[in-house]
């Protein structure tokens, strides 16, 4: 599986702050086997989150979009518009499932707005911007990304019995 990641951030954009939370993604990605192909950081800018996914999902097509930042309640925060304006089809289990796990960890998880869908061939997966809260969110929905990924591709792997709690 080939994997991007988007830093979505005023502060990395203005290298105020070290960007922690991708280069973690990425880490606990190739420990899963999963390849990096695309990184990139953007600001808080609706437009400019929407070019970069539109980008990678229309010409790098990674099986698997991630962006980590700007799924919460600040006025700058608009990553789930971003990514809402580039699907094509809404995956709402996602944000669901990474809300009630992370619901177990901290109440400020209601304050996540994620979002998951596809567009063309390409999974997209919001991600709050706290490194640890992004990982805990990924690993909370990550039994289903490589089904979900062989499925959006056309694999015609059968659901019976996928990930089914032991
Ligand atoms: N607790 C944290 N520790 C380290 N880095 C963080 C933390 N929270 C956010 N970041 C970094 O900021 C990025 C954006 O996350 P978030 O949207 O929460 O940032 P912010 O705090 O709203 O401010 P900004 O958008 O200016 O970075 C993250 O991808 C990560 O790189
Ligand atoms: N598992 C988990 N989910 C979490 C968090 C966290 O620390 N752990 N942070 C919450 C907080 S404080 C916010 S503001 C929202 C959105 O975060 P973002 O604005 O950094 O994207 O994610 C929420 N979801």
């Amino acid at each position: 599986m080939k994997a991007a990641i988007l830093t979505v951030s005023d502060k990395g954009s203005r290298g105020q702050r070290e960007d922690s939370g991708g280069p973690l993604l990425q880490q606990w990605l190739a420990g899963q086997g999963v390849e990096i192909v695309c990184t990139g950081m953007v600001p808080d800018e609706l437009e400019q989150i929407a070019a970069a996914l539109r980008e990678w999902a229309d010409h790098d097509q990674p099986e698997l979009i991630l962006t980590t930042g700007g799924t919460g309640v600040s006025p700058r925060d608009v990553t789930p518009e971003a990514t809402l304006q580039v699907l094509d089809r809404l995956l709402p289990g996602f944000g669901e499932l990474m809300r009630a796990e992370s619901l177990k960890i901290t109440p400020m998880a209601i304050l996540s707005r994620a979002v998951a869908g596809i567009r063309k061939q390409s999974l997209i997966i919001n991600l709050p911007g706290s490194p640890k809260g992004a990982i805990e969110n990924l690993a909370a929905i990550w039994a289903a990304v490589p089904h979900a990924v062989s499925k959006i591709r056309g694999d015609s792997a059968d659901c019976d019995g996928i990930g089914r709690r032991q």
